[in-house]
């Protein structure tokens, strides 16, 4: 019952727990006996036991089962799972060798239908707590992404005397897992896991630590090393090496966050298409996390825009939305980063006049609703925090239609109601699983004047 740890877990070669020193120590230290209640927003089963909250990994609603109380966490504990008593129904086997471990993958204990109504949940019970459901909003099925459709990672190299740790955060912790495989990555990307570790073992000194960005772009993987030391020949002749025998399109590295990406190989150009359109993004720029989850965005936002004649797309990024809209109609995008508005000029050259651009921080100065009044659509898509002054300003303008795209359903419902507040109606919510197995969940959201 208990899930399988790491090799070398809480040994020197890894991360250290940062402790607390005034560490509370548990209300009681033999094994409890309690019931998972449901499974909460961030992928644990919660548990009460006699007035203590407890976060149960890879656990079911219903899942009764003798636990010890482990780590101590905010506002409770974690459970350490001893028996199961009675399995709710739902369980499959994980398909990966981590499960349970690796944060990203916490949901891998459900079967399909399970991890499906569980997802779709998890959006149905943010619309009603922030009073946005009801018979006129509808919320389609969740979009499914399959396992190896994953074209985007971020991983961490951590190098201890001889070891050399490569993976994920471990679930609720500091500490690494130290993968050799992973299903949800593209086959592509998967299969660069063991040789950049034996690359990392000869350029890594004892104690640095980095992180790996993996992209998967349609003429081959672009990977980016971050936090990287300026390497010396021998590693550079190491590096180069590697994207050589692993056929890379483009390997780089930074010496610190932010900073330039310097070059190691450029074997091809680093080609993305999105409609019609192919750019060269920068090295490590943001793209969807898989190819099937873009389609579903992108077909949400060409329906929600549909007969308009000009669109605003705000945090347009690398153009994802922005050039498939383009090939339809006139697109003015907005972003605030500077790489991706050089990506969004390559498209604009493609695309004959009708995608136009502007760099501005859309946090700090929104564009304002009368602005917007030229538009008959917007498309806004922010990062996780979301977009509360944008939408305040949507809320302003008399633009028709709104497509609303978000990786955080939190940040989507308060922005959505500043909307609802302004006299828009929500009619449509996907859910889209770009994420399998993870808690997180994005979507797509339609509301009209
Ligand atoms: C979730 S991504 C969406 C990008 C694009 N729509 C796509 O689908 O690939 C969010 C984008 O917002 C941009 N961004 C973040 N903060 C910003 C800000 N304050 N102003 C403008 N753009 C910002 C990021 O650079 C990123 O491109």
């Amino acid at each position: 019952m208990s899930p399988r740890r790491p090799p070398g877990r809480g040994r020197p070669g890894n991360r250290p727990e940062r402790r607390s020193e005034s560490r509370p120590e548990p209300p009681v230290r033999g094994p409890v006996e309690i019931v998972v209640e449901r499974v909460g927003a961030r992928g644990d089963g919660l548990a009460e036991w006699q007035g203590h909250r407890l976060y149960v990994p890879q656990a079911l609603a219903g899942d009764r089962m003798m636990v010890t109380f482990g780590e101590p966490r905010a506002d409770g504990w974690e459970a350490v799972p001893v028996t199961l008593l009675a399995e709710a129904p739902g369980r499959a086997d994980p398909p990966c060798p981590h499960a349970g471990l690796c944060g990203g993958c916490a949901l891998q204990h459900m079967d399909d239908a399970t991890y499906a109504a569980w997802k779709t949940d998890l959006l149905a019970s943010a619309l009603e707590r922030a009073g946005l459901a009801g018979p006129e909003v509808r919320l389609n099925p969740l979009v499914r992404t399959p396992p190896g459709s994953r074209r985007r990672a971020v991983l961490t190299a951590v190098r201890r005397g001889r070891r050399l740790w490569l993976g994920f955060n471990e679930r609720a912790s500091h500490r690494l897992v130290d993968v050799e495989t992973c299903p949800v990555l593209a086959p592509a990307l998967a299969a660069l896991l063991a040789p950049l570790r034996a690359v990392l073992a000869d350029i890594l000194s004892d104690g640095q630590q980095i992180d790996v960005a993996l992209t998967l772009l349609d003429d081959g993987p672009d990977l980016v090393l971050e936090g990287l030391p300026e390497p010396d020949l021998p590693r550079l002749e190491a590096l180069s090496a590697f994207a050589g025998a692993q056929d890379l399109a483009r390997l780089s590295y930074r010496t610190k966050p932010g900073g330039d990406a310097l070059p190691v190989a450029r074997r091809r150009t680093g080609l993305v298409g999105f409609g019609g359109v192919t750019v060269s993004p920068a090295p490590g720029a943001f793209l969807q996390a898989s190819r099937e989850g873009e389609a579903a965005l992108v077909a949400a936002a060409l329906s929600g825009c549909a007969g308009a004649e000009s669109v605003a797309d705000l945090f347009a990024g690398s153009g994802t939305i922005g050039f498939p809209l383009a090939a339809r109609t006139r697109v003015h995008a907005v972003e605030g980063d500077a790489q991706a508005l050089a990506t969004l000029d390559q498209g604009a050259r493609q695309l004959a006049g009708r995608l136009t651009m502007e760099r501005r921080d859309l946090f700090r100065d929104p564009v304002t609703a009368a602005e917007l009044a030229r538009f008959q659509a917007v498309v806004i898509d922010p990062p996780r925090a979301g977009a509360q002054a944008q939408a305040a300003e949507l809320a302003r303008s008399a633009v028709p239609a709104v497509v609303a795209l978000s990786c955080n359903p939190a940040t989507f419902v308060r922005d959505a109601r500043t909307l609802v507040e302004g006299g828009y109606r929500l009619l449509e919510v996907t859910p889209i699983d770009q994420f399998l197995w993870s808690p997180h969940l994005e979507l797509a959201a339609l509301f009209r004047r």
